[in-house]
């Protein structure tokens, strides 16, 4: 049983209608039955990324052939999961998530990852937040007297736990800090599994940053042990896997097929894929990419891995969810404004026309942009009918280089995103609005993983001809911070983190180390001073 001494309370009483007794028990249980998988998993991930390191080339597994070949499809979907033509997401916010349920999309996308920082609080406040929603009990009143509270219609709710790879330090079993994603899962199944279920809905998941289909069994696993010991019928969870690293990429399949008795089909994380391929390939000398701006889903290897999933998909009746264009409605600037609005319109028509059944948007000013391009281009509740027996993607595609320049608006614009991005982070914000852009945990990884790349690659070359170096990046962080501070002014940024944001971004890009996930070190920061 964890002790009172192992968790962190703080006298917060609502934080007590979350830890309760039974809930840290149920989560010791998880804990003691799956942390060692995880953490096998997670050192799995490093001998995988050494191979690579090494010069492996991706492909299909071999020992796997006969599940890609053969004839199965993954369980009935649940009626309020089969038309998922819009989905917003945003971080667990009181306020976010009643405007997100209200927002006139299908179904709301609570995240406790790539868009939430890990405070305690904000992990604790999230819990009782979706408490509250499931229960139609949640409202907010706003510091300016603008009171919030549920529509009679609302969006189905999902939520994504954290990634595998985090753990929550606020919790520790035997001393040690058990797994974010457990953490994240299990008190949320545990307070509101029974409680959505007697709503007509479930409990219904997104899961992060899976590299791989033991990944996905170790998932499923906890799955069958979670709806056991909750007492709810099994099959009643419902997951959507986000393809979101190369090597899913590799295992569609085999990741479907893994959760085919709890699957809600995949989605495309193409952030946190772009990413992942820089890491993956950290070491490849043909492999480099240019500025972020340009990596589009319309470059060979985006769209090859989009029209893989569709495919993979429809073929095992499941639907294929499109992803999150970053831009956001442009305040005070209609034609920014409207070309954003078009640059959304023309990646959602391009989704619904390859065949996705619902795609992410960032801001609730998106909604009805994008129901109208899916209500056009998809008159049924999904396209799942649409197999795509056209597609031809092989191995070759799903890694195809891209073309185009680096270039020293490309650099600034990593080093000034990354940094603030992290100051952000570290002041408990896990998305933020820069540049116009949502940006979020995803998007920064790119930004500091384009700079890590470009210092050490023999190709990273600005257009005019200037090698990328530390020394060029050391000055350019200088000026960029400059920037900011004369952006935000004195105050915010001596109070902002920026500093802090600052030495965690020169760290990451300094050493020769590739560091796995800017949210590891980033998390030790957080702690000293959030919790
Ligand atoms: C790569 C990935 O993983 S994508 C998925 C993870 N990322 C996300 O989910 C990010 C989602 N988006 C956001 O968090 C936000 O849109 C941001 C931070 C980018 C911008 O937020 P803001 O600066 O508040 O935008 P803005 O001022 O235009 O918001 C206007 C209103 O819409 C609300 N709003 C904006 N985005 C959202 C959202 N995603 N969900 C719910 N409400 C939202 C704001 O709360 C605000 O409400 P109010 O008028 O009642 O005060
Ligand atoms: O989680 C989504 C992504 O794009 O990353
Ligand atoms: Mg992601």
């Amino acid at each position: 049983m964890l002790k009172n001494s192992e968790i962190q309370i703080n006298g917060n009483q609502r934080f007590e209608e979350i830890l309760t007794p039974g809930a840290l028990e149920f989560l010791e249980k998880l804990h003691l039955h799956f942390n060692d998988r995880r953490k096998n998993l997670l050192e799995l991930r490093k001998e995988k990324q050494q191979e690579l390191n090494e010069g492996k080339k991706l492909d299909f597994l071999s020992e796997t052939q006969s599940i890609r070949e053969s004839d199965w499809t993954v369980e009935q979907i649940p009626k309020d999961l089969q038309d998922r033509r819009v989905e917003i997401t945003g971080p667990v916010d009181r306020k976010m998530i009643i405007n997100a349920l209200n927002s006139g999309a299908k179904t709301f996308m609570a995240d406790f990852e790539d868009a939430t920082s890990p405070t305690w609080e904000n992990e604790m406040q999230g819990q009782i937040n979706l408490k509250d929603a499931i229960r139609r009990q949640i409202d907010f009143q706003a510091p300016n007297g603008k009171e919030y509270k549920l529509n009679e219609d609302t969006a189905v709710l999902i939520v994504r736990p954290r990634g595998w790879h985090l753990e929550e330090k606020n919790i520790t079993v035997a001393g040690k800090p058990m797994s974010g994603s457990l953490v994240d899962f299990g008190l949320y199944l545990y307070h509101n599994a029974k409680e959505l279920i007697r709503r007509g809905t479930g409990p219904y998941f997104y899961l992060p940053k899976l590299e791989n289909h033991l990944e996905a069994r170790l998932w499923n696993d906890v799955f069958i042990f979670a709806q056991n010991e909750i007492g709810i019928p099994q099959g009643t969870i419902k997951a959507t896997v986000l393809i979101e690293t190369i090597t899913a990429a590799f295992e569609m399949d085999e990741i479907l097929y893994e959760l085919r008795d709890h699957s809600a089909g995949l989605n495309c994380g193409r952030w946190d894929y772009i990413f992942s391929y820089i890491k993956k390939f950290q070491n490849h000398p043909d492999v480099i990419l240019p500025d972020r701006s340009v990596v589009t889903m319309e470059v060979p290897f985006m769209r090859s891995y989009s029209l893989l999933a569709i495919q993979t998909c429809h073929k095992r009746n499941a639907p294929a969810i499109g992803g999150m264009a970053a831009q956001i409605p442009v305040k005070n600037d209609d034609k920014a404004n409207e070309v954003a609005f078009k640059k959304v319109q023309a990646d959602k028509e391009r989704e619904v026309r390859d065949g996705h059944d619902g795609t992410w948007v960032a801001h609730p000013g998106m909604v009805q942009l994008v129901k109208e391009v899916f209500d056009k281009g998809m008159s049924t509740p999904n396209q799942i009918f649409n197999k795509r027996d056209d597609i031809n993607v092989t191995a070759e595609d799903l890694v195809e280089v891209p073309k185009g320049d680096i270039t020293e608006i490309g650099l600034r614009t990593n080093i000034n995103v990354g940094i603030q991005y992290t100051a952000a982070w570290l002041s408990g914000m896990g998305a933020v609005p820069l540049n116009n852009l949502m940006e979020d945990a995803a998007t920064a990884e790119i930004s500091r993983a384009q700079v890590w790349q470009w210092i050490r690659h023999p190709k990273g070359i600005i257009n005019d001809r200037t090698e990328i170096n530390l020394g060029l990046v050391e000055t350019l962080i200088e000026e960029e911070l400059d920037k900011i501070k004369d952006n935000v002014g004195n105050d915010m940024f001596s109070n902002g983190n920026y500093l802090r944001a600052a030495e965690i971004f020169r760290d990451l890009i300094s050493q020769d180390q590739f560091t796995e996930f800017l949210t590891l070190p980033a998390y030790e920061s957080l702690l000293k001073d959030n919790n």
